[in-house]
C-alpha cells in the first residue's frame, strides 16, 4: 500500500492568509495539537523572516513530540550572494531542525523577472543552496515553486532545477502548484512527465486554492505516486487558501485506504480544526466538508426520514469517524419523522403516526411562514413540542409591561426603562429596571421579578441577541424576527420571536429563554 506523509505548513503558509495571524505560544500550542493528531512534518515558519519564527524553533525544541517532525522553511540563497554568505541559509541551520524544506525557482518568468538571474545561475541556486545544507540536515526537502507552470512554459527547464536539486540531496520533490490555478488533468499529465524523467525520485504536492481545486489536486497527485502532500488546517493560507488538511487527509484515510493517521487520530479532525481558528480568532465556516457544524446537518424531511432508517441514506460517511456529529433540523421542510426525532432528543415519545406530531409539524409550518426560524432556536422548539404534548409547565405568568425610551436632548443617549408586572403562583411582582436599550430594560426588569422565586436564573447570561428584518414592504412597520442566544454553565441555547413590534418579538425570544432554562433545571433535578 502507498504510504503518504502529511505536511503541515499551517504556521508559515497558513499564516500568510489575510487576517490569520499567530503568536508565538499559539503557534507552540498548534503544533502540540499536530504533533497530538500524529501529523508527520510540522513547518514551523521561516526562521530568515522574522524573530517570532526564530523564536517558534528556539522554543520548540523544549518538548519531546511524539510523532512529528519540525521542519524550518527557506528560499535558496540570494543571487548577490553565495550560499555560505546568505544569511537565510544561516538561519535555518541556526533552528536546528530535523528537516529543512528549501523552495527554488522553476518557472522562468521568476528566474528572469523576480530573481533578476540567468537560467544558469538559478540551477546554480539550487544546486548549491541545497549542497550547502546537506551535510548538516537530517532530512532535506525541495519545494519546487510554480512548478506546473514552470512545466507549461518550458518543460526541460523546469525538469532540469528538479534534476539540480535531486543531485544536490534533496530527498523528496515537492511539486507546487503555486499559484493554485491549475486543473486535476494538468497535475495528472504533469506528474506523469516527471515520473518518467525520475522513475524513483520520491514526489510530493502542494498546491493552492485559486481555482477551488487544491484538495482534488492534492488527491490527483496522490493518485499519480504523491508521497508526501503539503497543506495546512481549514485551507488557510496566501491569497485562497493551501490545500485543505482536514479535507484531504479523510480522503486519503476514508476513501483510497491510505491510513495516513489512526482511525483514533482521524477522531480529532474537527476539535483540531475549531482550535486552530480558535486562537486565530476566526470564525469556522459550518459548510465545511467533514469538519463544518452542517457537514452532518439534515434539513429536508425527506432526507431526514432516510437518514434515521439508514445513516448511509444522505451522508457519505460516519461523522463520528471525524470527531463530527449528525443534527436533525427543524424547519418548514421538516416532516412526521423529524418531530419523532426531535421528541426523542428531548426525551419524549412520539409516535410518527401520533396525530400530536402532525399537529407539531403544522404549528411548525405556520410559524415559520409567519417568519419564525427554529434552526437557531431549538430551545424554542423543544418548549413547542412540550406544549403540543400536554407537558409544559408555566412558571409566570405576564399581567403587563412597560417600557419607556426617553432622549432628552439631541446629545445624549436615551434612557430605557422597563416596569414589569407578573404573577408567579399566588404572588403579583411589580418591578422597574433601566438598561441599554429597551430590551435590556425589559430583560433587567423580569430578572428582578422572578430571580427570587427562582435563583437559578442567576447564572443564566444572553449571549447573543440578533435582529432581522423579514422581508416585504412595509418599510418601518415591517415584521422582525429576534433571535437570543443564552448560556449558563453548562448550555447554551437559542429561542425566537416575531411581531411587527421588535419590543415584543425580542420580549417572545426572552419568555422562552427563561422558560426553557427553567424547564431545563428541573428536567435535570428529576434525573438527578
Ligand atoms: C511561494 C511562497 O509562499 S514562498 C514564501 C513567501 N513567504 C514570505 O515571503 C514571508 C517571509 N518573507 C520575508 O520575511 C521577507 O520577504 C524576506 C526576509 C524573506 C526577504 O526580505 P527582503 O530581503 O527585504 O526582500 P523582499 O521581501 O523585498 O523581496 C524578496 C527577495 O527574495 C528574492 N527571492 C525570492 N525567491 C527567491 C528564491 N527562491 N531564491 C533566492 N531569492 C529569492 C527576491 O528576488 C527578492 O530579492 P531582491 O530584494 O534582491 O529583489
Ligand atoms: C512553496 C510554496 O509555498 C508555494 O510554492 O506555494
Amino acid at each position: 500500500m502507498q504510504e503518504v506523509r502529511i505536511y503541515d505548513t499551517t504556521l508559515r503558509d497558513g499564516t500568510q492568509a489575510e487576517d490569520f495571524s499567530l503568536s508565538l505560544e499559539d503557534k507552540i500550542r498548534i503544533a502540540l495539537k499536530l504533533d497530538d493528531l500524529g501529523i508527520h512534518y510540522v513547518e514551523g515558519g521561516w526562521p530568515g523572516s522574522n524573530p517570532k519564527d526564530v523564536g517558534f524553533f528556539e522554543e520548540i525544541r523544549k518538548y519531546e513530540l511524539k510523532q512529528t517532525q519540525i521542519a524550518a522553511f527557506g528560499a535558496t540563497h540570494h543571487p548577490k550572494k553565495t550560499a555560505e554568505a546568505d544569511e537565510n541559509l544561516r538561519a535555518l541551520l541556526a533552528a536546528k531542525t530535523p528537516v529543512v524544506t528549501l523552495f527554488g525557482k522553476s518557472w522562468t518568468i521568476h528566474v528572469r523577472e523576480a530573481l533578476h538571474t540567468t537560467l544558469n545561475h538559478n540551477l546554480q541556486l539550487i544546486h548549491d543552496s541545497l549542497a550547502y545544507l546537506r551535510p548538516h540536515v537530517k532530512t532535506l526537502f525541495y519545494d519546487a515553486e510554480h512548478f506546473f507552470d514552470g512545466f507549461k512554459e518550458e518543460p526541460e527547464y523546469a525538469l532540469s532545477t528538479l534534476a539540480k536539486a535531486l543531485e544536490a540531496g534533496a530527498e523528496c520533490l515537492i511539486l507546487c502548484d503555486t499559484n493554485g490555478g491549475n486543473l486535476p488533468t494538468t497535475i495528472r499529465e504533469i506528474m506523469q512527465s516527471v515520473r518518467e524523467r525520475f522513475p524513483s525520485a520520491p514526489l510530493g504536492i502542494h498546491v493552492h486554492n485559486d481555482g477551488d481545486l487544491a484538495v482534488a489536486n492534492s488527491i490527483t497527485a496522490v493518485e499519480m505516486g504523491a508521497v508526501q502532500v503539503q497543506g495546512t488546517i481549514n485551507g488557510v493560507g496566501e491569497r485562497c487558501g493551501n490545500a485543505n488538511l482536514c479535507s484531504i487527509i479523510p480522503n486519503l484515510c476514508l476513501k483510497m485506504n491510505i491510513p495516513c493517521l489512526s482511525s483514533e487520530n482521524l477522531k480529532k479532525l474537527r476539535s483540531i480544526s475549531r482550535f486552530v481558528l480558535e486562537l486565530a480568532n476566526i470564525p469556522p465556516s459550518r459548510y465545511q466538508p467533514y469538519v463544518g457544524r452542517s457537514a452532518f446537518a439534515h434539513k429536508g424531511g425527506v432526507h431526514i426520514s432516510a437518514v434515521e432508517k439508514n445513516p448511509l441514506t444522505y451522508e457519505h460517511i460516519s461523522p463520528e469517524l471525524v470527531g463530527n456529529r449528525r443534527r436533525i433540523l427543524v424547519s418548514d421542510l421538516s416532516g412526521r419523522a423529524t418531530i419523532k426525532r426531535k421528541a426523542e432528543d428531548y426525551g419524549l415519545h412520539l409516535d410518527k403516526s401520533d396525530p400530536v406530531a402532525m399537529q407539531v409539524l403544522e404549528e411548525l409550518k405556520d410559524l415559520e411562514n409567519q417568519g419564525f426560524q427554529f434552526e437557531a432556536a431549538e430551545a424554542s422548539f423543544e418548549l413547542l413540542v412540550n406544549r403540543a404534548m400536554g407537558k409544559s409547565k408555566r412558571y409566570f405568568e405576564l399581567v403587563g409591561f412597560r417600557v419607556i425610551d426617553q432622549k432628552m436632548d439631541e446629545h445624549n443617549e436615551p434612557v430605557a426603562e422597563a416596569t414589569i408586572l407578573v404573577k408567579v403562583g399566588g404572588h403579583m411582582e411589580h418591578t422597574a429596571a433601566l438598561g441599554l436599550g429597551p430590551v435590556n430594560a425589559l430583560d433587567n426588569a423580569l430578572r428582578k421579578a422572578l430571580e427570587k422565586f427562582y435563583p437559578e436564573l442567576k447564572d443564566m447570561e444572553l449571549s447573543d441577541y440578533k435582529v432581522r428584518v423579514l422581508p416585504g414592504k412595509e418599510g418601518t412597520a415591517a415584521r422582525v424576527r429576534v433571535l437570543i442566544e443564552s448560556h449558563d454553565t453548562s448550555d447554551h441555547w437559542g429561542t425566537v420571536g416575531v411581531s411587527h413590534d421588535i419590543i415584543e418579538a425580542s420580549w417572545q425570544a426572552l419568555v422562552d429563554s427563561i422558560n426553557y432554562k427553567m424547564y431545563k433545571s428541573e428536567k435535570h433535578h428529576r434525573k438527578s
